[in-house]
């Protein structure tokens, strides 16, 4: 019920519409009602009734003949009222609750894209939406149609006989159960299809994705056989679905059939006792088929209710998930030095673990610092602390000497560039990249800041240059010349700190010298923390944190660190090995 409330709150600023609808389809029901009596007494004042003039038999039959004409015609012009107005509505509301959907996701604290795989967002988006446009589109209007005409044609049978309508009554629970087991077996058939393309989708999706994996370990023809399995169920699920079609469809078909010939048997002997007429029975038979409509229309509905209910509920669930709380929008919007400050600071993903154990750190601008750890110590952590992206769960994180609390955090986002391992482009250009879409910064501009990180004479030699088409979130562009792209942007920006999360594939000797020689320079005067990987690019950082296990364990130079001989010095001595 409340689910409901919810969802007719968005169907309220079009209750206007949504009233207007309703009396069209009122009145589209009333009209659907009326071909079948101007037939019957068509058939019985003048086709059958030989006491009057021939003339005015055709007169009579000619004027009926209008009013069939006029009776479709509405019937046509209401039925495209009704379909344009509850699209039109439908479509306003989906469009409005996809709209609150994404922007609600927008402000999803990062914890929340942890617990939830991106396809599943995704469906809620774009797939649940639409469901509930079924359910505003076909399912309210239908509803009411449905009704009223099944009232109407059971009122109309009676008007022409009550006494048939008694007699042959027996008929309609018959159809109503055969329809009934059809819609069961044909929804049970059709989920199982649905569910087993879904598979095959998702089957795809996980593989199409994993190809270098594939061709790297021959697995061509282990993948076959596994895309083989899925295929084959949904086969079976279809041809389950056709023996549901090939054996319920006739049943249905036929019993109407004998319905109608109990119908037109009765119907023969009431005509012979004077106590029917011709037009009467072809009244009653048509009224049977109107009768069958809703009744199919009504079965097919409840599968659309059902459907609306459980992507009702995952919409609001995902509604209800609490926003991202974090920093003050009043709070200090700018950066002045960039200088960072970790007190303390405690830091988890999930309950289970802890990610950092009380971490001190002090970063300053003018200074390079790498952070180096073996794989999982958390270093990408420390950055996404630094950005806002989590929130410590003991302790206190510092900028300039306020704590992170009490910045605006949206502004801060903007001033500290955060470059991941695998940045992603947008689709557009990649001018249109560095600029972030702002079209007032101009060309000049942006080549400045690609220079600055010594990229600008590899784009100058690409064809198309600055304008060269980016898609699929940057494929053919490696990962070292998108890290670089991304800090070229975040110059642009005028960013006071600088985290470059080291990529590790896809990078080339002139790549790394190109980021190295960026990194140096930038670090003159703002604060640029390398997260490394390969130690040999950390040789000349001013300052090397050593993070293992979530603890800071070592911290100086390349030459004090190896002096030392501790972890550093054994991570080193791995590498080099190598
Ligand atoms: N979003 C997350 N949810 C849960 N656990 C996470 C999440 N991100 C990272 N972790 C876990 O936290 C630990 C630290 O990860 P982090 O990415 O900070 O390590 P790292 O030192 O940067 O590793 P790498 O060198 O491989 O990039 C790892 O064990 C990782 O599995």
């Amino acid at each position: 019920m409340k689910l409901l409330s919810r969802l007719l709150k968005y169907a309220k600023p079009y209750i206007v519409l949504f009233i207007l609808a309703i009396a069209i389809v009122l009145s589209l029901t009333f009209v659907t009602l009326l071909p079948p009596q101007i037939v019957r007494t068509t058939i019985n004042n003048y086709i059958t009734n030989n006491s009057l003039p021939l003339d005015q038999r055709f007169k009579g039959i000619f004027k009926m003949a209008i009013y069939y004409l006029l009776s479709t015609s509405a019937i046509f012009v209401l039925e495209y009222f009704s379909i344009f107005l509850t699209t039109y509505i439908g479509g306003k509301i989906v469009y409005d609750i996809r709209n609150d959907l994404f922007k609600h996701v927008l402000r999803l604290p990062m914890s929340f894209f942890d617990r939830h795989p991106s396809g599943q967002i995704t469906t809620r988006i774009a797939n649940d939406t639409q469901n509930v446009m079924d359910f505003f589109t076909s399912v309210i209007t239908s509803i009411v149609n449905d009704v009223f005409l099944l009232s109407g044609v059971i009122i109309m049978m009676l008007r022409v006989s009550s006494s048939l309508f008694v007699n042959i009554s027996f008929v309609f629970p018959v159809l109503i159960i055969a329809m009934l087991l059809f819609r069961y077996f044909d929804l049970k058939a059709y989920k199982a299809v649905r569910s087993n393309i879904s598979r095959v989708n998702a089957y795809l999706a996980e593989h199409i994705a994993g190809m270098p994996v594939v061709k790297l370990f021959n697995a061509e023809e282990y993948e076959s056989k596994g895309f083989d399995r899925v295929n084959k169920d949904l086969y079976k699920s279809r041809i389950q679905q056709m023996y549901v079609f090939a054996i319920f469809r006739p049943t249905v078909s036929t019993l109407y059939r004998l319905a109608i010939a109990a119908i037109v048997w009765m119907g023969a002997n009431y005509i012979a006792n004077k106590t029917l007429n011709f037009g009467d029975l072809y009244a009653f038979v048509a009224y049977l088929e109107l009768f069958m409509r809703p009744l199919e229309d009504l079965s097919e509905k409840y599968d659309v209710i059902q459907n609306t209910i459980a992507s009702a509920e995952k919409i609001f669930t995902l509604m209800d998930e609490s926003e991202e709380h974090f920093g003050d929008e009043e709070g200090k919007s700018k950066i002045e030095k960039g200088e960072i400050e970790f007190r303390n600071v405690w830091f988890r993903y999930t309950e289970e673990r802890w990610i950092l154990k009380d971490i001190n750190l002090h970063f300053k601008p003018g200074e390079l610092i790498a952070i180096v750890g073996e794989t999982g110590a958390g270093k990408t952590s420390i950055m996404n602390l630094i950005n806002g992206m989590y929130r410590p769960e003991r302790g206190k994180i510092l900028i300039d000497n306020v704590e992170l609390e009490k910045y605006n955090i949206h502004e801060l986002r903007k001033q500290v560039s955060a470059v991941p391992q695998d940045v992603v482009l947008f689709t557009g250009t990649l001018l249109d990249n560095v600029r972030l879409f702002h079209e007032e910064i101009d060309e000049e501009a942006v080549k400045e800041a690609l220079k600055k990180v010594y990229v600008w004479d590899l784009i100058e030699r690409l064809p198309n240059g600055l304008y060269t088409k980016i898609i699929e979130r940057g494929k053919g562009i490696s990962a070292g010349e998108r890290q670089l792209i991304a800090l070229a942007r975040s110059i642009l920006f005028d960013a006071k700190v600088f985290i470059l999360d080291e990529a590790t594939s896809n990078i080339d000797v002139q790549t790394e010298e190109r980021i190295q020689k960026a990194v140096r320079e930038l670090s003159r005067n703002k604060t640029v923390i390398m997260i490394a990987h390969r130690l040999a690019t950390v040789v000349n950082a001013d300052r090397i944190i050593v993070v293992h296990n979530g603890q800071i364990v070592e911290e100086g130079t390349h030459f004090s660190l190896m002096r030392k001989k501790g972890i550093y010095y054994k991570l080193y001595e791995i590498q080099f090995a190598k």
